[in-house]
């Protein structure tokens, strides 16, 4: 009921191992299968094996068809990366009246809190997120960066530029293993590209069969890369129709490809359906870090993959942000909005 949900917040339900509201309740017979089949494993990509012809073909491979692996040899060590999921951890642990001082400003998606509430349909996610702009570093919103732990804005400062580079040296990998100049991609992003931290935590919850830590979707970014929880897992992937299961391998990190490079890969990669279930017995949290195109900048599908046998499959596109969130709002799926009507569709 709409009085439960104001009166306790998703923490105090979970201590208290109440049933989730309605609004939390996904409808119908939508949840599909929880215990998702392992049949189908995540690719694993060595990074610093990406100049090497057979690693750029699993790649290739690996977003064309799952549009997401896990990531080893990236450079950052396991005992680095527990300190980021550390410092995470602790932020979530403070006090509900703390972490309140960080409540984004009115119609802003930056700050600590809940899934933000864009329609009445809506089934909401059983989770708190702290969304955070890093970059431009002049974009900032200090005022929202935590003061507790006193290590957090430094660790995430870090964490960032580090997964920024591994982004940019994939996107130039990702135009490699499609024979493409390095800079297709890359470039399109622009100098002062757009980077996005959502530390992501999911309370116990006693309905995992009814309610969801996120609700399906595609992410709106280019690249999400993502840190998992060391043990807890949740993330599935829809793969050949089926929700799959993404191990925690504590020192891998998950990369997701975004709507826009489906875009500027003329639909030859794939931006995947994801999805966190909860569960009855341990908290999880995850770190996930988006980039994004200058928000000035016009991105497409790159020329070299456009062809007679691969005509233009999106048009060009400005904020693409923007245009998710509205998509979102009105119920529509984002990347459809984008795309161009083949003749077979004109027909119809
Ligand atoms: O927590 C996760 O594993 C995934 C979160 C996610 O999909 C997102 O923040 O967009
Ligand atoms: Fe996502």
């Amino acid at each position: 009921m709409a009085s439960n949900l104001l009166v306790k917040s998703i923490e105090e339900m979970s201590m208290d191992g109440d049933e989730p509201p309605s609004e939390y309740l996904v409808k119908g017979n939508s949840f599909g299968s929880k215990d998702s089949s392992t049949l189908i494993p995540i690719p694993i990509i060595d990074v610093s094996l990406l100049p090497s012809e057979s690693e750029l073909e699993k790649l290739r491979s690996a977003l064309s068809s799952a549009g997401c692996f896990q990531a080893i040899g990236h450079g950052m060590s396991n005992s680095y990366l527990d300190k980021v999921r550390e410092v995470a951890k602790h932020f979530f642990a403070l006090s509900v009246e703390e972490k309140q001082k960080y409540a984004p400003v009115v119609n802003e998606s930056e700050g600590y809190g809940n899934d933000r509430i864009v329609s009445e349909k809506q089934v909401l996610d059983w989770s708190y997120r702290l969304t955070l702009r890093v970059f431009p570093k002049e974009k900032r919103r200090l005022s929202l960066w935590p003061e507790n732990p006193s290590d957090f804005s430094e660790t995430l400062e870090e964490f960032s530029a580090k997964v920024k580079s591994m982004m940019d040296y994939l996107l130039r990998s990702m135009a490699r293993s499609l024979n493409l100049e390095e800079g297709s991609f890359l470039d399109l992003f622009g100098k002062q590209c757009l980077l996005q931290a959502r530390i992501n935590f999911y309370p116990r919850c006693s309905r995992p069969d009814l309610v969801l830590g996120v609700k399906p979707h595609t992410d709106r970014s280019g690249i999400t890369v993502l840190l998992q929880d060391r043990e807890v897992e949740g993330l599935q992937v829809m793969i050949d129709d089926k929700w799959i299961n993404v191990p925690t391998i504590p020192d891998a990190l998950v990369v997701n490809l975004g709507d826009q490079m489906q875009i500027m890969s003329n639909g030859i990669f794939k931006s995947p359906l994801h999805r966190v279930v909860t569960n009855t017995e341990k908290l999880r949290m995850s770190v996930a870090m988006f980039n994004e195109p200058e928000l000035d900048n016009e991105i497409g599908p790159v020329e070299g993959l456009i062809n007679e046998t691969r005509p233009r499959l999106y048009r060009n596109v400005k904020n693409y942000g923007e245009i998710n969130y509205r998509s979102y709002q009105e119920g529509k799926i984002a990347l459809e909005t984008v795309k161009i009507a083949n003749n077979c569709d004109r027909e119809k």
